[in-house]
């Protein structure tokens, strides 16, 4: 986007995988959904498109806020007028992982790699954390016992509601032709990319242990427990000895803590203060503009403080990555040129596109009720199998909904959220299959 804005300003990149994330087969769902899939490219052929942009590969370990300067590892020092800070998130692991060998945490294409290996000599592993990255393996995995560890009261609690999770849990267990195949590995060719995988990434993954096949009950969930205790006994078939608070014991051969992200700035910073969150983010406001004037943050390693519009809030996301990296280069470029802009109408309202046990996945507003205390209403509609719809209304207006399989009330929800229509005079007609809203809304 700055090389967009600023065809003649100098811009360097500098990234230390050789690797870069790029967005491609953008689809606009709505005003402000965004289906798009992530590819990797090649950081040089950057240069290819974007003429005005120099990529070098390089760590920086230092930011001097005085000089307007930042040096790398290889001792390159680079001067800027404007500097934005991407440097992502890393693996927040459990405190019990201390570098042992046996808790691994999933980021990039390294970390998957180790995962894919390690896993491949396992039968029985932990998995923990009810996220994303938790979902999504268990998902995907195969034969291999799992011990799934979560502190809430139903699966994958980071993204739906006890309803959505129940119709998840059916894809569970299932044993699909795929169960009995031979055990393979996933190789990537040519250098790796240190970049957070980030959508589909285990699209062209096999992700499978060393049992000949998936039994039935081969996924264990152990709701609302924590790992309390972890220990290593090399002469135990199963060395990793993992106790839950529930007093329950478990041996096993490998632990994933699928446990959330911390922001990642692994540099030096001289000069004036960057502040940073008690999350440990580096403070920004709604400019994207960090407390040093010339400095920006986007991503995963920035805390948004501005005073949130009441449909939107934070998370650690592709999706709002990219908005924040999109609206950080049209903020530079304003201030550079002295122009005033208004904030990215993105920020008005949380969206989120993906897919979870199969199935489309669509989040928008406040979809579990965030924000609005204890009163307020749940609409559902639920076919097994075929979809799941809530709809989360305080005094006759929707504020938020998880819409499940092809539901094509994306854009009708988001209408309704963001105008904040009265729906109250339609009742639970509202979700009737029989009365197409969309026909009212759209
Ligand atoms: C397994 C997995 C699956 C995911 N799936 C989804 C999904 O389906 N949908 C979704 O919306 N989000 C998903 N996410 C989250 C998403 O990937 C992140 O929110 C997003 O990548 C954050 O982008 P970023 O640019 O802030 O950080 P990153 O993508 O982590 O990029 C940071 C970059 O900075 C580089 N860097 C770091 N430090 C330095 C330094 N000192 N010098 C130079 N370079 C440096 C890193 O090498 C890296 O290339 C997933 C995350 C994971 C781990
Ligand atoms: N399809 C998608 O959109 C996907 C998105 N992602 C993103 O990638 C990032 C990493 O994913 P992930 O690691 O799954 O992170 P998430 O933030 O999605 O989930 C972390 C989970 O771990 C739990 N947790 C945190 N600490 C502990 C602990 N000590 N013991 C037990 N449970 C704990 C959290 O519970 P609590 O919240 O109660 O602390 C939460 O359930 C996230 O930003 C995620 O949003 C990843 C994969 C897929």
């Amino acid at each position: 986007m700055l090389s967009f804005f600023e065809p003649d300003s100098q811009i360097i990149l500098v990234s230390e995988s050789s690797l870069i994330k790029t967005v491609t087969n953008i689809q606009a769902l709505t005003k402000t959904i965004t289906n798009f899939d992530v590819v990797e490219k090649e950081a040089q052929s950057l240069t290819d498109t974007h003429p005005n942009i120099t990529v070098i590969l390089d760590s920086v370990i230092k930011i001097n806020t005085v000089n307007n300067a930042v040096e790398t590892k290889s001792c390159k020092v680079l001067k800027y007028d404007y500097l934005c800070i991407c440097t992502g998130g890393r693996p927040k692991l459990i405190p019990q992982a201390l570098d042992n060998k046996y808790v691994v945490g999933i980021r990039d294409t390294d970390s998957v790699d180790e995962f894919v290996e390690k896993l491949s000599k396992t039968t029985k592993i932990v998995i923990v954390g009810n996220g994303g990255i938790a979902s999504e393996i268990i998902h995907k995995i195969r034969n291999v016992e799992v011990h799934w560890v979560i502190k809430d009261k139903h699966i994958t609690a980071t993204f739906v509601d006890p309803g959505a999770a129940t119709f998840f849990q059916d894809s569970l267990n299932q044993t699909t032709p795929e169960s009995s195949a031979k055990q393979m590995r996933y190789k990537e060719d040519g250098p790796k990319s240190g970049a957070a995988l980030g959508p589909n990434w285990y699209q062209n993954l096999e992700i499978y242990g060393a049992l000949s096949k998936s039994l039935p009950d081969n996924i264990k969930i152990h709701y609302e427990s924590e790992i309390i205790d972890l220990t290593c006994d090399l002469s135990n078939p199963h060395p990793v000895k993992v106790t839950l608070s529930n007093g329950l014991v478990i041996d096993s051969d490998l632990v994933v803590s699928a446990t959330g992200v911390v922001p990642h700035h692994e540099f030096e910073v001289v000069g004036s203060n960057l502040a940073f969150s008690e999350d440990r983010g580096i403070v920004v406001n709604e400019f994207l503009q960090t407390t040093v004037a010339n400095i920006y943050a986007a991503g995963d390693v920035c805390s948004p403080t501005w005073q949130y519009a009441k449909h939107w809030f934070p998370m650690k996301l592709w999706t709002q990555a990219r908005q924040m990296g999109c609206y950080a280069a049209r903020s530079m470029c304003a201030n550079l040129n002295k122009e005033e802009i208004l904030q990215d109408f993105c920020f008005e309202i949380f969206t989120h596109s993906t897919k979870l046990f199969g199935y489309k996945v669509i989040l928008l507003g406040l979809y579990n009720g965030q924000k609005l205390g204890q009163d307020y209403e749940i609409l559902l509609r639920m076919t097994k199998g075929h979809e799941y719809i809530k709809f989360v209304i305080q005094e006759g207006k929707l504020h938020g909904a998880i819409l499940i399989g092809e539901t094509d009330l994306e854009e009708t929800c988001e209408n309704l959220i963001l105008n904040q229509i009265d729906i109250s005079p339609y009742g639970t007609d509202i979700l009737n299959p029989d009365i197409d809203i969309e026909d009212y809304f759209d």
